[in-house]
């Protein structure tokens, strides 16, 4: 798997064909979306192959303070052993503290410009978009990849704006809209091919993997869809 280092050119921006690559099977969880402990799901789920990791902490019951930073330190060490990058969702104090791979946000978080300012050239800048519109803003503002979606109904979040299906995504590409992009919402191993055939670099899960009963096995189901 391609390492953090490969990534980053010796000046300017990441490379955005290696962002493309690390976005193939990315999974998404807090502590809030596994029955069992965030660390043992997020450890399986690498053995299965997924290739970016999004800490995002958020919901009923989620963990705030000393603990949300405890679990994020603990989630990171082990996506740094694996290789894996380590994105903050929401959070660029979090993300800035902990020195993370980069921050996700959305259209009612910062801005990307703004995270750009504050986290240089060197770190993944993830935006989520749902119109033309935000997804040229969030080009202009210096993302390097977009999160878009909902794909598909999801019960993860609860403030989801209304599916979308793959349309977006399409039209997109078909107007030669080349930076990385994922899908995401309510997307499982077995939905997940119109979101690649659309032209989507990969797909973004949480309940798929940190659901499922055995998250390994779940992930290798959407490492073996990349690769195709
Ligand atoms: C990869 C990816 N895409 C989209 C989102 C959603 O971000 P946002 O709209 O800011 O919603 P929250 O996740 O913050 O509730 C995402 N997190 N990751
Ligand atoms: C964070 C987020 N943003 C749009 S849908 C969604 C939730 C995705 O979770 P799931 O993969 O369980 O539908
Ligand atoms: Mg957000």
């Amino acid at each position: 798997m391609m390492s953090e280092r490969d990534m980053i050119p010796s000046e300017g921006r990441l490379d955005s064909e290696a962002v493309r690559t690390h976005l193939r099977a990315y999974f998404i969880m807090g502590s809030v979306n596994s029955r069992r402990p965030a660390a043992e799901v997020l450890a399986e789920a690498i053995a299965g192959g997924v290739t970016i990791f999004q800490f995002r902490e958020k919901g009923a019951g989620a963990l705030t303070g000393e603990a949300k930073i405890s679990l994020a330190r603990e989630l990171q060490g082990i996506c740094r052993a694996h290789g894996v990058p380590f994105i903050v969702n929401d959070d660029i104090e979090l993300a800035i503290e902990l020195d993370a791979d980069g921050v996700h946000v959305g259209q009612d978080d910062e801005s990307a410009r703004v995270l750009r300012e504050r986290l240089g050239s060197r770190k993944i800048i993830g935006v989520s978009a749902h119109t033309p519109e935000e997804v040229r803003q969030a080009i202009e503002d210096g993302a390097d990849y977009l999160g878009i979606g909902p794909v598909y109904p999801t019960s993860s979040k609860d403030d989801a704006r209304p599916v979308q299906g793959t349309v977006l995504i399409h039209n997109l590409r078909t107007e030669g809209i080349a930076i990385p992009m994922v899908g995401i919402g309510g997307i499982t191993a077995e939905n997940a091919s119109p979101v690649l055939a659309a032209g989507a670099d990969g797909v973004s899960v949480i309940s798929a993997i940190a659901g499922a009963d055995d998250p390994r096995v779940a992930a290798a189901a959407f490492a073996r869809l990349a690769i195709r």
